[in-house]
């Protein structure tokens, strides 16, 4: 596969969670990890939006960090004057390509959008700023009017094109045709930015990753509008171990940065959230678990190490006596199968009573209640 880039959009798209909002030293935190951990491109807000977050992308600016910054704008010249007062060298211009979505921001007037378009395109250009064009809502889009969009932003020179997914209403077949479409008549590179509707968010980034796309757009965590964005950490993870595709970012600090994130954002990331939910490497099942003892691969699709977890093997309801005796013997007590066995029937018992897995703790005082401990 071709060299793919990652443009991170959390500090943008992924703000737009509805009650999500970063200050400053968050947004700087935010910035210097992705960055640290080698993410290549960071869409790093709105300008447009006023003086505090113009301070804080000024200050990510300013950090003189390895990845690219992106500046997001409508077709709107006091956007990309709001972007250069950032000082941003790369600016991107969002424009709506569906019929709804023109219907509803220009009352169905394109040409004057494309007008729109072409004027900051040009504008920017005069800036010698590099610039993006992202197609809106491209996958509800009239195929031909996307494409003509698209040709025209490479012809006013603009350098890459995103093509958006933007309620998610796509799957990976449809967007594999789409955007492989795209990449076939452009010269310029493509980007793919998906949403979450439908949980297909990070299935269909890969799609569009497979029919050319060179650039993905994701936000830490999948945050991002209503159900959110392709996760950052899902696409790595994915590339890498599906595809064999290795970015050069440093994931064993993937779960610090999902836990920087979901403290900066007040949105908790659920336990079975893919790589960097607290699940992710706790096996309670005592198949589950004794395969897992035998050799990891059981049950596991890659290293818990790899993305910063250690793997846990917790004791509740589904255990089994492999499991129970290996924590035991870990604290010294040896039991014979009768006795593990009945420890097992009150664990499952309590487990259900507490609606909940065991704490060491508390296993090891039923043991000691029950006079089971032999400890050597
Ligand atoms: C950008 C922002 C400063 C504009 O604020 P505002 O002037 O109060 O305007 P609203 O948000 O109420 O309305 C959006 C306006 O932008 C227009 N617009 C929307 N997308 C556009 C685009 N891609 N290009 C040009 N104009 C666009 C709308 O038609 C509407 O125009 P109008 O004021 O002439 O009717 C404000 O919406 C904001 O802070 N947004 C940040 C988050 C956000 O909206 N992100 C969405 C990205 S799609
Ligand atoms: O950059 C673009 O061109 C559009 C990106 C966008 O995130 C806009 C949004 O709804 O906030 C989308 O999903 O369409």
């Amino acid at each position: 596969m071709y060299q793919i880039m990652i443009n991170d959009t959390t500090l943008r798209d992924g703000e737009q969670a509805a009650g999500v909002a970063f200050n400053l030293e968050e947004k700087v935190a935010i910035a210097q990890f992705l960055d640290t951990i080698g993410v290549h491109e960071l869409e790093v807000g709105i300008p447009a939006m006023g003086e505090e977050e113009i301070r804080a992308i000024v200050a990510i600016r300013n950090l003189d960090l390895n990845a690219k910054l992106l500046g997001w704008n409508r077709a709107v010249l006091s956007d990309i004057k709001a972007s250069i007062a950032c000082g941003l060298e790369r600016v991107h211009i969002a424009i709506p390509v569906s019929g709804v979505q023109i219907a509803a921001k220009f009352h169905g007037q394109w040409r004057v959008s494309l007008q729109k378009l072409k004027d900051c395109i040009s504008f920017a250009l005069d800036q010698g700023l590099w610039v993006s064009v992202g197609g809106e809502d491209s996958s509800r889009a009239d195929e031909n009017f996307l494409q003509d969009v698209a040709m025209l932003s490479q012809e006013w020179g603009a350098s890459r094109f995103r093509f958006c997914d933007t309620v998610g209403v796509l799957d990976p077949f449809r967007t594999h045709l789409k955007v492989k479409h795209l990449v076939s008549t452009l010269s310029i590179p493509i980007e793919i930015h998906t949403h979450n509707d439908f949980g297909l968010a990070t299935a269909n980034a890969l799609a569009g990753i497979k029919a050319g796309a060179v650039s993905v757009n994701t936000t830490v965590n999948g945050l991002g509008e209503r159900a959110g964005n392709a996760a950052l950490e899902e696409v790595i993870m994915a590339l890498k171990c599906i595809y064999g595709v290795d970015l050069g970012i440093q994931t064993q600090h993937l779960l610090k940065l999902s836990q920087l994130v979901a403290k900066a954002s007040g949105a908790n990331v659920q336990p079975w959230k893919a790589i960097v939910g607290e699940n992710t490497f706790a096996h309670e099942s005592g198949i589950h678990a004794h395969g897992v003892l035998q050799n990891p691969v059981t049950y596991e699709p890659y290293a818990p190490e790899d993305v910063g977890w250690e793997r846990r093997l917790v004791i509740g309801k589904h255990s089994g006596r492999h499991s129970l005796s290996n924590l035991l013997e870990q604290h010294g007590i040896f039991l014979d199968s009768q006795e593990t066995q009945a420890i097992l029937d009150v664990v499952r018992q309590q487990s259900i009573l507490k609606k909940r897995s065991l704490t060491t703790e508390e296993l090891l005082n039923l043991v000691s209640e029950k006079r089971y401990s032999h400890a050597t």
